[in-house]
């Protein structure tokens, strides 16, 4: 199983994906940003660094998706040699199969970031044309997630969060930087259909302090999952 955790910078996808592995007993996909060779100098110079950035954002988000297809091959033969089929969310380790949560998708490096350093002039034109086919080609392996979760921040959450994690090159983001990258992500929510879909409020929602807002999500998740056969 595949579950994706999407949002915007600060929004808190690192943490519940770590709390969600712990809980549930899934292994975490990370999105690679120590020892990411690009994202402080594209902080202080995007339009110098960007297309260098989303290639390297690209690339890591592609060796995530191989090794979900490996996961799911691997738990189809399960399921296949088992003859019984299915996976039932439970606390951690009495699901037999094997589960990742993914911190940010590869739909969101195309369909936000890309985008945004292209509309707003930090990336060329024949640079974007080349990272959308080259996105474009991945496509054709890219499978959904079982379930998406959105989490759903205002720019003075993300901008308290931000400050919160103290690093420093991030310090230098723009409100109008995530501003625009909120609105895209308003837009990719609004027209994504490609399965099951959770916003949480993480306005409202501290599950990183409150084990009652962490239960409620738990409980959100597995809503999303009654009736999957077990
Ligand atoms: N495709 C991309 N283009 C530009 N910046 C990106 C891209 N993907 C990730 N980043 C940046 O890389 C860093 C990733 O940090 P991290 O994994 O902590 O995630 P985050 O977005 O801050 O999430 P959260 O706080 O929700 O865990 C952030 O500065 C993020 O915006």
């Amino acid at each position: 199983m595949h579950i994706a955790i999407t949002g915007n910078i600060g929004a808190g996808k690192t943490t519940l994906a770590e709390q969600l592995a712990a809980y549930y007993g899934w292994e975490v996909l990370y999105e690679a940003v120590e020892g990411n060779p690009y994202l402080a100098d594209f902080y202080s110079n995007m339009p110098r660094w960007s297309f260098n950035l989303q290639i390297y954002f690209l690339n890591s988000r592609f060796l995530q998706v191989k090794r979900i297809i490996d996961i799911q091959a691997a738990n189809q033969h399960q399921t296949f040699q088992s003859g019984s089929g299915g996976f039932s969310l439970t606390q951690s380790g009495s699901g037999s199969r094997h589960t990742v949560v993914q911190d940010r998708t590869i739909y969101e490096d195309a369909a936000i970031f890309a985008r945004n350093l292209y509309v707003s002039g930090d990336m060329s034109e024949r640079d974007y044309n080349t990272y959308s086919q080259l996105f474009a080609n991945m496509m054709s392996l890219v499978r959904p997630p079982d379930l998406m979760i959105y989490l759903r921040a205002s720019l003075p959450k993300l901008r308290e969060q931000i400050k919160k994690r103290g690093r420093l090159f991030e310090q230098s983001i723009s409100n109008e930087y995530l501003g625009n990258l909120n609105q895209l992500y308003e837009e990719f929510i609004t027209s994504y259909k490609l399965g099951p879909l959770l916003i949480l409020d993480v306005d409202t929602l501290d599950y990183a302090k409150h084990p009652t807002d962490f239960e409620y999500v738990v409980e959100q998740i597995n809503s999303r999952f009654e009736g999957k056969p077990a």
